[in-house]
């Protein structure tokens, strides 16, 4: 018997999108940058991590195993729907996928966004995508809703657990008795993080629990309170704007000089290895540790671990509860409650205007 799924006939999974070759590169950023305020200088520089990389970003050919093990999954548990894929910034483009959609029959979808955070870089700008997509596609577009964030999903932080206590594995000795966990995640304007969620402040409060439950985790497995902190990576934006800090490089310098002897990087702002993970991490950040004379350990992304994967089925079901009215128990761990289904109004503002946005409350 499948499993209910009604009202959904589809499942979509929402993400960045990113170059498969050189000659993408430029143009995927234009289209990332615009609009944005990204000096020149900024562009030219990230250009060259990507063609550091072949000019081929590792994150389509992610979200393609993705799916297939979502389709697995589905196949596996008897939730019988067809997976889609779309992005923000590069091909499947949004709008051709719910053209793809609407050409398939699909009447309403739920969407799964590769961003487990409130802020308007991974929430709302999302939901800009999806209207503006909608638009595009127009008369018999799927009706759409997003799935709530999962920064505090057990099939999100579970695996985030089992990484970290990983990579303190693979520490020295020495370096592992006073190391420090570093989770990091992408920096933004603070004052991005300032309107973040319904009440401002969301960004850095949900990976605030994050690291919080992680960490007295991985103290319930190695009966040891390694120092935890928050630090981030990836800043962007002309110089006099304030981003969130620490950076992940300055921290791992002062560490250095307090004489600490090795650090575990957590990406909890990232759901798998792409190009700030391989780059601002395991290339750059490494390369900081190394100088510094740090041992540096960087723990694996939620990727496709299974449960992660079964965590799409299970927020799917939740919410395919909620729209028929029915009662469900939202899984969550931590200080934070589960997300709400629909943004508030005025949660992760666009600070550059007003723009239609779906998945929001009337
Ligand atoms: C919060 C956040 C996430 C996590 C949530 C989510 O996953 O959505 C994220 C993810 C990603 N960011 C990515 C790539 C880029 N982000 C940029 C620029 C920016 N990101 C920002 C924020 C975030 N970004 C911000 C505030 C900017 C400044 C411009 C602006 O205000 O909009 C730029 C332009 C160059 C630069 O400015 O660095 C690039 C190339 C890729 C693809 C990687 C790949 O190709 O493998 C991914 C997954
Ligand atoms: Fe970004």
């Amino acid at each position: 018997m499948p499993l209910d799924t009604a009202p959904y006939d589809a499942l979509l999974l929402v993400s960045f999108g990113g170059p498969e070759k050189p000659d993408d590169v430029l143009p995927f950023l234009e289209n990332v940058t615009r609009g944005r305020g990204i000096p020149r200088e900024r562009l030219v520089e990230v250009g060259e991590h990507y063609y550091g990389f072949g000019g081929r970003s590792p994150i389509n050919d992610q979200n393609r195993a993705f799916i297939s093990a979502v389709e697995e999954d589905f196949r596996s548990t008897g939730v019988d729907l067809p997976v889609y894929w779309g992005n923000r910034n590069w091909d499947p483009y949004l709008a051709d996928t719910l053209q793809r959609m609407k050409d398939d029959g699909i009447k309403r979808a739920a969407c799964l966004v590769t961003s487990a955070y409130s802020s308007y870089s991974g929430c709302r700008q999302y939901r800009e995508n999806l209207a503006e997509a909608v638009a595009t596609v127009g008369e018999g577009a799927p009706e759409l809703d997003r799935l709530r964030h999962y920064f505090n999903h057990p099939g999100f932080v579970e695996p985030m657990v089992d990484a970290t206590l990983s990579a303190l594995a693979g520490l020295g000795d020495a370096a592992r008795r006073d190391a420090h966990v570093l989770f990091v995640t992408h920096s933004i304007p603070e004052s991005m993080n300032d309107t973040a969620g319904p009440e401002g402040g969301a960004y850095v409060a949900q990976h605030r629990a994050v690291v919080d439950e992680v960490g007295e985790r991985v103290r319930q497995e190695t009966g040891h309170r390694y120092a935890t902190e928050l630090v981030f990576c990836s800043r962007s934006g002309p110089p006099h704007v304030p981003w969130l800090e620490p950076d992940i490089n300055d921290r791992i310098e002062e560490l250095a000089r307090q004489g600490v002897g090795g650090v575990v990087v957590v990406p909890i702002g990232f759901v798998s290895d792409h190009m700030e993970v391989i780059y601002d991490l395991d290339t750059e950040a490494q390369a900081t540790a190394e100088k510094a004379g740090v041992e540096f350990a960087r723990a694996a992304t939620a990727g496709v671990d299974p449960r992660f994967v079964a965590m799409v089925r299970d927020l799917l079901l939740e919410r395919a509860a909620v729209e028929r009215g029915e009662e469900v128990r939202r899984e969550s761990v931590g200080a934070l409650a589960p997300s709400w289904d629909r943004c508030p109004v005025g949660c992760c503002p666009n600070q550059r205007g007003d723009k239609p946005a779906l998945c929001g409350q009337a």
